[in-house]
């Protein structure tokens, strides 16, 4: 069946490097077009339709991540995964063109078993079988504006491999929106593992993820499918740098037993704080951050979509008398109101916690306010995210969210900006960029090599954001 044999777009102009795909690719039955140059992947992406697309960062005429966005702008109906080769070591280029859409990146030289699972998740992100999200079932109930934003970022989001920070207050349904995304991407048929750094002592923390001798541990057993890092600002700064570096590596060692584990998951991760706060003020490992964050997702407290809490409350109901076995009591319009006024510092989990003491305590098939245990005064703490949090006049961060392209992804930050404060994207970036760099620059006494390090960045990538910031002449 060679019409439905898959072709692959490979642009780069080394031709032993070309050679070297091309021959994998072949193995794998898939087939390869060459482009050497920008315009040449251009015309071809114009006039055929491929199955994925591998790009060299650095081209005769431009660079990699032109064909990136070049893949971005093409019509939905026309879209496909694109993955990128840098060179070696440079995280930079790689987490740009994730920032841009790239599904995957690739770094030289080509490591062929790993070039191998960049096709096989490609191929898998073509069949399309994640889009049928119609068919998924609604895990994220809700139909505020906000719900359907955020079901429409999971969508996208899902489509790529990149890893997702989410924030959100507790209860908000942060673990809830990693699950969605990996059960709606390519890898739902491997496993969905979680970790609650918080709730696990820093010294077991290690041990739970790396393993010992009695237990591979939690990135063994994620391996291929998808690891959820609750409260990722909780690892202490060792295990920090261990992550970093299995990473980077992309492989891990079992901390007792030694074994060499190669790696191939996604990452999800999850905080209520700000991580970019907590990377400032030097808590958290801004390299590692950067390398978290590459895209953000916010899930919006339960007090922005009061109109939401009828039907949660509904179906809540429905699921906790199934439980306990009993019919299902029906809430009275003053028990509603009574819900919408209270603003949920613990979100959907209180919510869940005031119906099930309702129907414990209850005895009638109609739920009242005086029902109801909900605290007289609720304080919304300080340090986490929400409406009451974000200074002056900017927005909440769930919108401060940034259109997300076909397999592209959402760039903002969790800073104190919202995106309206600036003029254009680029702005609102460099202005992250600055204060980032800034804060490095401070700590490290203005040791720009020290500055460069904190950052995850090189000492040239240093020197050249410096003068493009306009914050060294030279
Ligand atoms: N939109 C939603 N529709 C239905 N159930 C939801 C929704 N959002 C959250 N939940 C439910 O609320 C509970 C809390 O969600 P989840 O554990 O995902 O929150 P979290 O933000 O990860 O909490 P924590 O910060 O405490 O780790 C879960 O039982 C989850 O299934």
């Amino acid at each position: 069946m060679p019409d439905r044999q898959p072709i692959a777009l490979v642009v780069d102009d080394e031709p032993d490097i070309c050679n070297l795909i091309s021959m994998t690719l072949q193995r794998m039955n898939v087939r390869a077009d060459i482009a050497m140059s920008v315009a040449e992947a251009r015309r071809r992406l114009a006039e055929k339709q491929y199955h994925f697309c591998l790009t060299d960062m650095r081209l005769p005429d431009g660079d990699g991540l032109q064909i990136v966005e070049t893949i971005q702008d093409l019509p939905a109906d026309r879209a496909l995964p694109v993955a990128v080769i840098t060179a070696h070591g440079n995280m930079d280029s790689a987490i740009t063109a994730l920032k841009l859409g790239a599904f995957d990146f690739v770094s030289k030289p080509v490591n062929l078993e790993r070039l191998r699972s960049l096709v096989q998740l490609a191929l898998r992100l073509t069949e399309g079988r994640f889009l049928e999200s119609q068919e998924f079932p609604a895990l994220f109930q809700g139909q505020s504006e906000a719900i359907q934003t955020l079901r429409a970022q999971i969508e996208k989001i899902a489509r790529s491999d990149a890893p997702v920070h989410i924030t959100g207050e507790p209860g908000s349904g942060k673990e809830l929106a990693a699950r969605c995304i990996h059960e709606q991407g390519p890898r739902s048929n491997r496993a969905f593992i979680t970790l609650h750094c918080e709730s696990i002592a820093a010294e077991q923390l290690e041990r739970h993820l790396f393993g010992d001798e009695y237990d591979r541990g939690q990135l063994h057993a994620a391996n291929g499918g998808t690891l959820y890092l609750d409260e990722v600002n909780a690892l202490p700064q060792e295990l920090q740098t261990k992550l970093l570096n299995t990473l980077q590596e992309e492989s891990f060692s079992n901390s007792a037993t030694g074994e060499k584990i190669k790696l191939d998951i996604r990452i999800i991760t999850g905080s209520r704080k700000r991580l970019a706060d907590e990377a400032r003020r030097g808590a958290f490992r801004s390299d590692l951050y950067y390398r978290l964050n590459v895209i953000e997702l916010a899930i919006p407290p339960l007090r922005q979509r009061q109109e939401d809490i009828p039907l949660l409350t509904r179906n809540l109901l429905r699921r906790i008398s199934a439980e306990s076995r009993g019919a299902t009591p029906k809430a009275s319009q003053d028990a509603i109101q009574a819900l919408q006024a209270y603003p949920f510092p613990g979100n959907l989990r209180e919510l869940e916690n005031i119906l099930e003491r309702a129907v414990t305590l209850g005895e009638s098939s109609t739920l009242y306010a005086s029902d109801l245990i909900i605290p007289a005064a609720s304080p919304i703490p300080g340090d986490q995210i929400g409406d009451s949090v974000l200074p002056g006049n900017a927005k909440p961060i769930s919108d401060v969210v940034l259109q997300l392209p076909a397999y592209g992804h959402q760039t903002g930050y969790p800073g104190q900006f919202a995106t309206s404060e600036f003029e254009t994207l680029d702005d609102f970036l460099q202005s992250i960029e600055r204060e980032a760099i800034e804060s490095a620059l401070n700590e490290t006494g203005w040791n720009r090599t020290a500055a460069a390090e904190k950052l995850g960045i090189s000492f040239r990538s240093l020197r050249y954001r410096l003068k493009k910031l306009g914050l060294e002449s030279e």
